[in-house]
């Protein structure tokens, strides 16, 4: 993975959201910037509330932002970009994990596995090759067959990284990823996020509320009613 000229993968400009409007309006972010390099792991925590799913959302083109900029280089602004742009730049850059695992139940951890390439159109060749690959490096090359419901909590969250990165994306977005594991299956999927954003390159941001996971960040981002209250 190269790094661009400008040093980051993704950059967040005084990003505002605000819901509703007159009495009912939320500030769920209130002019938050961030910067996540490539082969750096941003943790992102904050109480229930505090708006971290607001900002993933936000980061990844999901949702628009009330103002501010969503950058992925120097050129290219995700937030000014028309819809059909949106959704190929997170086809092509952005990997998602979910906390509830996301994965399509009737297919087998490989099928799962192979979707992001099937939307990308590459061909049936180089997908079975890729997601040999993807299932190795989370240490599930002897399950490809297995259905979801056939693996642990953990086993299925490592087939969700693998979905998310098997298209080698540069961007790398987890909200909550360990929220449905118990404490040692979420050490163990995190020190593999931890090791993959390493190795791979992909700037990753992860919200989480878990002490373990954030002891594992290069950066922690706090925040607070939607405003960032700290960073470290
Ligand atoms: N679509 C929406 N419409 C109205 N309010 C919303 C919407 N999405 C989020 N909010 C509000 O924005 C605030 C931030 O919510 P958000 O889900 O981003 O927080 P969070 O930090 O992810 O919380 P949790 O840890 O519980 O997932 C909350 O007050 C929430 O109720």
């Amino acid at each position: 993975m190269t790094r661009t000229a400008t040093g980051y993968a993704l950059r967040a400009e005084g990003i505002s959201r605000t819901f509703g409007s007159g009495a009912s309006e939320v500030h769920a972010l209130v002019d938050v910037s961030l910067e996540v390099a490539p082969g750096e792991l941003l943790v992102v925590r904050g109480p229930s509330g505090s708006g971290k799913t607001t900002l993933l959302n936000v980061l990844g083109g999901l949702d628009r932002p009330s103002s501010g900029r969503v950058r992925l280089d120097e050129v290219r602004e995700l937030t000014a970009m028309p819809p059909g742009d949106v959704l190929a730049a997170r086809r092509d850059e952005i990997g998602y994990v979910f906390q509830s695992f996301g994965l399509v139940p009737v297919l087998s951890a490989a099928e799962n596995v192979e979707v992001p390439l099937r939307l990308r159109r590459t061909p049936p060749a180089e997908r079975a090759e890729r997601v040999a690959r993807a299932l190795d490096l989370v240490g599930l090359a002897g399950h490809a067959d297995q259905r979801p419901y056939e693996l642990s909590g953990g086993q299925q969250q490592r087939v969700g990284i693998a979905r998310a990165l098997v298209a080698e994306p540069r961007v790398l977005l987890a909200d909550e990823p360990t929220g449905q594991l118990d404490s040692g299956t979420a050490a163990v999927v995190m020190e593999l996020v931890r090791d993959l954003v390493h190795t791979r390159g992909v700037a990753a941001v992860v919200t989480t509320h878990d002490p373990d996971l954030i002891a594992r960040a290069d950066r922690v981002l706090t925040l607070r009613d939607g405003r960032v209250a700290g960073s470290a």
